[in-house]
């Protein structure tokens, strides 16, 4: 039953990272990235547009740059997440600072849950999956099957 509810997908050892900062968390992630470079560089970068733009002028590391974060950056990383194109992310999101665009915020959030993405909102945390042994290795993460889910669904409403 569990069994063909969920799929699982395989991620490689290149991972595809999205790296997000709001406002007041941007340099912090800046410094982070700069002091990672080395192992960033084995992966493949995007981000939203200004943090993008941020980390690539201070380490030189090349980040794929989507729109900035109110202007529907967060939506387009999480159509990414869907379309599994993004294997994890560090969203360092400012907990002392409301903002505009705040249910885009939450649904990247919410998207990269259902999606079994690992998420990493605080350095520390970013730190501990930097350095986890599945970083050089296969990884295959399990989502819900939702071609199933999708069947069941039109199944009960005949
Ligand atoms: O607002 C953001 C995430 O919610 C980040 O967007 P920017 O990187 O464009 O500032």
């Amino acid at each position: 039953m569990l069994k063909e509810n969920y799929v699982s997908f395989e991620i490689g050892k290149t991972k595809k990272i999205a790296l997000v900062a709001h406002d007041g968390k941007k340099k912090e992630l800046v410094e982070w990235c700069d002091r990672n470079k080395e192992e960033l560089s084995k992966h493949f970068l995007c981000g939203t547009g200004t943090t993008a733009r941020l980390i690539t002028e201070r380490t030189g590391l090349p980040v794929k740059g989507y729109n900035s974060g109110p202007l529907g950056g967060d939506q387009q990383i999480g159509a990414k997440i869907v379309e599994g194109q993004i294997d994890f992310m560090i969203f360092l999101w400012d907990p002392l600072e409301a903002q505009p665009h705040d249910p885009d915020v939450k649904a990247l959030l919410r998207i990269a849950v259902v999606y079994d993405i690992p998420i990493a909102n605080n350095l520390a945390t970013a730190d501990f999956m930097l350095h986890s042994q599945y970083m050089g290795e296969v990884y295959s993460r399990k989502v819900e099957n939702f071609n199933k889910t999708i069947q069941d669904r039109v199944e009960k409403m005949k």
